[in-house]
Parts: C-alpha cells; structure tokens; sequence
C-alpha cells in the first residue's frame, strides 16, 4: 500500500478550502484533514496587548488531536477512509495510492507535522484581496473592527517569515489565478506524484 501526504497551505483566504475540497472530489481514495476544525474554544484563547484574541498562532489550535487524526490516517488510511464513508472505489489496479491532504494556514510552521509532506503547497494573494475576501467571511467569533491590519495581517507576516526559516520545499500558487486554472495545475501534480509512486518496485 502506498501513501501520499500534500499539504495546501496559504494566507487566511487564500483559496486553500476551495482547492483542497475539488483536489479531494477529483482523486479517488483521497481525504482532507483541515487545521481549520482544530481551533481552541474562544474561553481559551488569550488576547494580546491590543486586546485582539490571539488565534493566528499554533497555540490557539490542538495541534495534537490534529496529529491524532493524521496519525490514524497513516496507521490504516482505509479504515480512515471506511469510518468517514468514503469507502474507496473498486479499482481495476491493485496499486492503489491512499492520499491524505492537509490543509491550514499553520500547516507548515509545525514541524512535527512540516516533517510528514511529500508535497507543500502555498497559496498567495495580495493584502488588498486579501482584506477584500476576509472582510465578507464570518468566523466565531467574528472579526472585531480593526482585527485585519492591527493583528491578522502582522501575524500572517511574522508566520510566513518563520515558515520559510523552516521549509524549503514550497510550491507557491497565485491564488488570484481561476479556481479551475489552480485546481488543473495541483491535479496534474498530484496524480504524476501518484503515477510515479505506482511505477516503484
Ligand atoms: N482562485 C480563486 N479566485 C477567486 N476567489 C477565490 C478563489 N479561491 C477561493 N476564492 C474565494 O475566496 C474565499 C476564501 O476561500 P477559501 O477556500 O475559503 O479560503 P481559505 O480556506 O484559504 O481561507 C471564498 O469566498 C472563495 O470562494
Ligand atoms: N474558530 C475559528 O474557526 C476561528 C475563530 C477566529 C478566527 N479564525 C481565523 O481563522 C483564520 C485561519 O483560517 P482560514 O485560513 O480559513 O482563514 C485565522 O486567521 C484566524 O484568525 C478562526
């Protein structure tokens, strides 16, 4: 049995949701883990001294359930996939590739999990886009006024500059490029990937 682990990572809004969900509908035996479902309850997350509550850091998500998770995934990824209902379709070869995709806005900056990608993946967009697309998403809790430019921005900063002191290996995407111009480039990388890992031994 073969495995691969893609990790989409990106800015706040980036785009990693939308991708990550058409990868998974298009690549059979494949699932997502979100960093997304890991957040802290609020009562738990710390403010800083601004007063903005403190949720771009590792610290605001339970990195070790989230760990939990792949790490069920990668004992038996079929199970994995049997108890979420995505039972994996008959195929006419025996090589099958079980894919698992992860994708956050931290995924990389831990490095217990950093160290787990075949692949990373890094979706990108400019401030303005970036602004544009938080300001009409609606989180719990929402975004207090202000939240974008004095924390949310600053911390996507200070994270991206500690990602790129850890890994090397990114892909970068523009994510201002279509949906479907983003989803044909990663698929066509993906299923090589999945081609060349068949072709071993
Ligand atoms: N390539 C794209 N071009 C334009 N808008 C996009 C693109 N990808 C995603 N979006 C939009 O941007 C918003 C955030 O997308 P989402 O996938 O939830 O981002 P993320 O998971 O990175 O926070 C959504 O409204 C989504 O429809
Ligand atoms: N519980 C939640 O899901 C929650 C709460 C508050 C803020 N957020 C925001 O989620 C963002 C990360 O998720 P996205 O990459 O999907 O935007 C962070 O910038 C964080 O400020 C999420």
């Amino acid at each position: 049995m073969k495995t691969l682990i893609i990790g989409v990572g990106g800015m706040t809004n980036g785009g990693k949701s939308t991708l990550s969900m058409s990868l998974h509908k298009k690549i059979s035996c494949s699932c997502i883990i979100a960093q997304d479902s890991y957040f802290k309850h609020d009562s738990l997350v710390p403010v800083d001294s601004n007063g903005f509550k403190q949720y771009d850091v590792l610290d605001a998500l339970h990195m070790d359930n989230m760990m939990r998770e792949i790490n069920s995934w990668r004992t038996d990824p079929e199970l994995f996939l049997r108890h979420r209902g995505l039972i994996p379709e008959p195929s006419s070869t025996d090589k099958k590739v079980y894919v698992l995709i992860v994708e956050g806005f931290l995924i990389f900056n831990h490095r217990p999990l950093n160290d787990l990608f075949d692949k990373r993946y890094f979706l990108e967009i400019p401030y303005d886009v970036c602004k544009r697309r938080r300001s009409s998403r609606v989180y719990a809790p929402p975004d207090p006024p202000g939240y974008f430019d004095g924390y949310v921005w600053p911390m996507y900063q200070k994270n991206r500059h500690e990602m790129e002191s850890i890994v090397s290996e990114i892909v970068f995407l523009d994510g201002l490029k279509p949906k479907e111009e983003l989803l044909t480039a990663l698929h066509k990388d993906v299923v090589q990937e999945i081609d060349r890992l068949r072709e071993e031994d």
